[in-house]
């Protein structure tokens, strides 16, 4: 499970790539013009990132060129968290920056965007032709009396439609929103409604798994209940005619408008991100223009270490935050492929097709795709072409040892495997991938540039190998700048600062080695605490779902009223196993063996399926409460949930222990 002995990398970047790496470069560049340590590498340069917060930050709007339209009078004129204040007095434009590339002439041509469906054929939306589409939209929301802080909401897959609304909406001034079209009407409300657009974009249907599903009767729906509602934009992804009082995209997007980029403060909202709410209504997360540019640079520029050269391909919906980080790969004249379809369609290895495809250099999954390949016994190298990707990344959940080797051995033994981590709330990762690091078995490699990340007890002390809570000690531009209809802030305070004042305390729990790597443990609001000593339920999952016979699990504690403590593990078998005495004993065996007697569950119980969040994140806290005896209108929002009838199941299980 840990670590500080997993000294030996799996992977190590040779010197010449090293050297070729944008960090590389950077910190030559900084030592020159800024003080930054010259020698020492990425550790010198990342305790240099957080001693020097702000030259750090003005090393990284130098180094991407940043356009500033009116300069700021000082990089960060108060770092207190919540309420820091960077950049003051610049003013600048997301948009404009993502669109650069094609105002020169040798790439106007190239594909900024590769569009693949499910046929897997990619289709290539050129530089120019992106920025033409973006001026012509961004010309008629004005038209339509979309003014600067004006919320535009998009129902819609992760399809080029998407990022030229996305971009059109940044160019006027906009608050961009946006929901996949899986998310069902209720969902799509309670994140909407609180933000109040004032344009729908919108499509009919969307193809998945080789299905046409109709979204007709949802917009429809979303069309009564959003009265903010001005102009809805339809988008025939299924070939259907616009309805009554919907205006076509093609109409907005035929004309040659040079696009006109309003210059915003810098801390003007750029978007609009949900957290998974599976309790309450979910967070309304508002980051900024300034914020998430500078972020998004250092992270796809420096860390991805994406360039003109690159292709970037992550699986994500236009649900998740991944979405709008794989958007910011134009930031630095990346290819950007956008996948709309099933991951697993029409086999598991569909997403290493479309990386063959595409040509992708980074290709970004999640972790749970990749232990499904290794599940399903997929072997992308040698069924695919797959000789341009230089890394994998991994998110959505830690990627377990086993997902490590199984890409070493699977895709390519030179390969630089990035499990990274972050969150919707700073649209970006605290640690993980760094070009010029080794990669250790099961370990993210380094907190991220400008993050001075740290596992605290519960006193406030750094840990080193040993579990602690993750804090960021230091603002990050991309921070939230507030969360919509939160007037006094409390809201947001709660959400992070309560525990660690003036700390952003994230809610997960890490270990942070002694080389500098971190490792996550899983969300310490779900902790597994027995007898004192606290388990991160990740290292439970990653064992008990090695064995070919589980599919998913979940894995609870429970504080009784008797002061006893009930730790359940819920098993969902795969097709065809069968649950009896032997294979629980496996299950048993496998956890005493590979992490401690202390983390075998008091039971295991079959169940028909694990809930997840609409991002597909293990519903973890909700199943606790329902354990508990919360009904279960009260333990989660039905309309953050996948499968709302499997939560039923515990429900009932929670009545029947009773
Ligand atoms: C970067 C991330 O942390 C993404 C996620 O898991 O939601």
């Amino acid at each position: 499970m840990s670590s500080a002995a997993n000294t030996a990398p799996l992977w190590q970047p040779d010197a010449d790539r090293i050297a070729a790496a944008a960090v590389t470069r950077f910190q030559s560049w900084a030592a020159e013009r800024y003080g930054a340590p010259a020698d020492g590498g990425y550790p010198a340069l990342h305790r240099w990132s957080v001693d020097e917060l702000g030259t750090f930050w003005k090393a990284v709007a130098d180094w991407f060129d940043v356009r500033f339209s009116t300069p700021y009078e000082t990089v960060l004129a108060d770092r207190s968290m919540p309420g820091a204040q960077w950049f003051p007095g610049a003013t600048l434009n997301y948009a404009e920056h993502a669109l650069r590339t094609a105002e020169d002439p040798s790439r106007a041509d190239d594909p900024a965007l590769l569009h693949v469906d499910e046929t897997h054929e990619p289709t290539p939306v050129s530089w120019s032709e992106l920025r033409r589409q973006v001026g012509s939209l961004a010309a008629e929301l004005r038209a339509l009396g979309v003014r600067p802080g004006d919320r535009v909401s998009g129902y819609l897959p992760n399809i080029p439609q998407a990022t030229v609304a996305l971009l059109a909406t940044a160019a006027v001034g906009g608050v961009w929103t946006s929901c996949a079209p899986d998310f069902g009407a209720r969902s799509v409300l309670d994140r909407f409604q609180q933000v109040e657009p004032v344009v729908l974009f919108a499509v009919d249907g969307y193809r998945y798994g080789g299905k046409e599903h109709d979204r007709t009767a949802t917009v429809a729906e979303l069309r009564r209940e959003l009265s903010t509602l001005r102009a809805v934009i339809h988008i025939p992804l299924l070939g259907t005619e616009a309805p009554e009082g919907a205006t076509d995209w093609a109409a907005l997007t035929s004309s040659d408008t040079e696009p006109v980029f309003e210059q915003v403060p810098f801390e003007h909202p750029l978007w609009v991100l949900y957290s998974s709410g599976t309790t309450g209504l979910p967070k309304a997360i508002v980051q900024s223009q300034g914020g998430i540019l500078l972020e998004h640079f250092k992270q796809i520029g420096l860390h991805c270490d994406l360039g003109p050269e690159d292709r970037f391909f992550w699986y994500t919906s236009t649900g998740w935050m991944m979405w709008n980080f794989l958007v910011s790969g134009l930031l630095t004249g990346t290819t950007v492929v956008l996948y709309d379809g099933s991951p697993g369609h029409p086999g598991t290895d569909a997403q290493w097709r479309i990386a063959e495809r595409t040509g992708a250099t980074l290709f970004g999954t999640s972790a749970a795709y990749v232990m499904a390949c290794a599940k399903a016994e997929v072997h992308p190298a040698r069924e695919h072409d797959l000789s341009r990707i230089k890394c994998v990344a991994t998110t959505g959940s830690p990627l377990p040892p086993d997902g490590f080797r199984w890409l070493h051995d699977e895709v390519a033994s030179d390969l630089w495997i990035a499990s990274v981590s972050g969150g919707t709330d700073v649209c970006s990762c605290f640690a993980g991938a760094v070009p010029t690091l080794p990669v250790h078995i099961g370990e993210l490699q380094a907190a991220c540039l400008g993050t001075d990340l740290q596992a605290w007890d519960p006193r406030g002390e750094p840990l080193i190998n040993e579990v602690g809570e993750l804090v960021v000690t230091n603002p990050m531009p991309s921070m939230p700048i507030h969360f919509w209809n939160d007037p006094d802030g409390s809201r947001y305070h709660d959400s992070y600062f309560d525990t660690y004042p003036g700390v952003w305390r994230h809610g997960d729990w890490i270990t942070i080695t002694d080389h500098d790597s971190v490792i996550i443990h899983g969300r310490s609001d779900s902790t597994l605490n027995r007898q004192g000593v606290r388990m991160g339920s990740a290292d439970i999952y990653e064992v008990v779902e090695r064995l070919p016979e589980i599919r998913e699990s979940l894995v609870i504690g429970l504080e009784e009223p008797d002061g006893g403590y009930w730790m359940p593990l819920f098993v969902h078998l795969a097709e065809g196993a069968t649950f009896d005495d032997a294979l629980r004993t496996r299950i048993k065996q496998a956890i005493r063996t590979e992490l401690s007697p202390r983390h075998v569950p008091d039971e295991i119980i079959e169940v028909p399926g694990v809930p997840h969040t609409l991002t597909g994140k293990r519903i973890e806290v909700p199943v606790k409460r329902l354990l508990q005896g919360t009904a279960l209108a009260k333990a989660v929002n039905p309309g953050s949930v996948d499968n709302l009838d499997l939560l039923r199941f515990y429900e009932t299980l929670a009545r029947t222990r009773r």
